[in-house]
């Protein structure tokens, strides 16, 4: 079997999902020039050029002698690339693995649409990851589609440890779907709640600078606090709530404005959102 070092490494687009992936898989020490990204738009295709990484406009290019192929495109441009890459493949002895980070796009549409001229399907494995995959602090999902060998999900996992610390491997296609509500969009939500958090303390007289530090440091504390420690998230909030005193101030306001509704609605929404991009495409 061919390792992750090994392994030549295909990208389909260039972009956020794409550069993070790649930034956290050369700093594991994957070499440069085994990662070729095809990517039409020039400002993203010479940053990554800079970086080291080998560039194409050509999907084909990319696709032509990996090992894995990662298509990192937007859901709505899923089908026109995967059927560009099924195509260029037909004669070639070996096909890659496939790996889709396209959110809600079925293992059921990648299958048909990168089917090759001569009648062949890729092992097609779906990946939901997010973009701390570049400080190499990534949680990914998986789910593997039909034909994924042991070797396959040895080379998707390999791939995926060198940029997650969690990679949750889940038992049913639509759970993808929660997985992209949860930790997929998730950075945006903690992203959102810092900005959120700045401008209040600002208000209220901190310097921007000032506050911006606090929050940040504040949320990789409590993050750093969740995985190291054995205790439950809601015994970690009931050892910062003195009785009566300013964390239950704010805790009670967040109840009382409905934080837990918000937050399930928000969840929710992002995976319908996600189940409908796969209808869509
Ligand atoms: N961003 C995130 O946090 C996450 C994203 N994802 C998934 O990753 C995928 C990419 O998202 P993201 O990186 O944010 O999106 P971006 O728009 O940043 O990246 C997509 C890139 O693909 C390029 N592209 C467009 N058409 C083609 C084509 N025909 N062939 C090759 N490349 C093309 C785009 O170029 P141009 O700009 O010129 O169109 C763009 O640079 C999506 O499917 C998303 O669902 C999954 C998990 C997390
Ligand atoms: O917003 C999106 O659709 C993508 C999928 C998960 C994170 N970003």
């Amino acid at each position: 079997m061919t390792s992750l070092q090994e392994s030549k490494i295909g990208f389909i687009g260039g972009g956020n999902m794409a550069s993070a992936i790649i930034g956290g898989l050369t700093s594991k020490g994957v070499s440069k020039t085994n990662i070729i990204v095809s990517e039409p738009w020039d400002v993203n295709r010479e940053k990554l050029t800079s970086t080291g990484v080998q560039t194409t406009t050509s999907n084909a290019t990319a696709g032509a002698d990996a090992n894995i192929v990662i298509i990192a495109v937007k859901p709505q441009v899923t089908k026109s690339v995967c059927e560009e890459l099924g195509a260029s493949w037909g004669g070639r002895a070996t096909l890659p693995v496939v790996v889709s980070i396209a959110a809600g796009i079925t293992l059921d549409s990648l299958q048909g649409w990168t089917k090759t001229s001569d009648g062949r399907t890729p092992h097609v494995v779906r990946v939901m990851p997010n973009t701390p995959a570049l400080v190499g602090e990534g949680a990914s999902g998986a789910f593997a589609g039909v034909g994924v060998t042991e070797q396959d999900k040895e080379l998707v996992n390999a791939l995926l440890e060198s940029v997650s610390k969690a990679t949750e491997w889940v038992d049913r296609e639509e759970l993808l779907d929660v997985v992209t509500g949860l930790s997929g969009s998730g950075p945006a939500y903690f992203f959102a709640m810092v900005e959120h958090l700045v401008a209040s303390a600002t208000s209220l007289g901190l310097s921007k600078e000032q506050a911006t530090r606090l929050a940040t440091q504040t949320c990789l504390g409590a993050g750093k606090m969740l995985v190291e420690s054995k205790d439950e998230p809601s015994q970690l909030r009931k050892n910062v709530t003195s009785p009566n005193g300013t964390t239950f101030a704010a805790l009670q306001t967040f109840e009382k404005e409905g934080f837990k509704e918000i937050v399930d609605k928000a969840v929710t929404a992002a995976t319908e959102r996600a189940a409908e991009l796969g209808k869509k495409a």
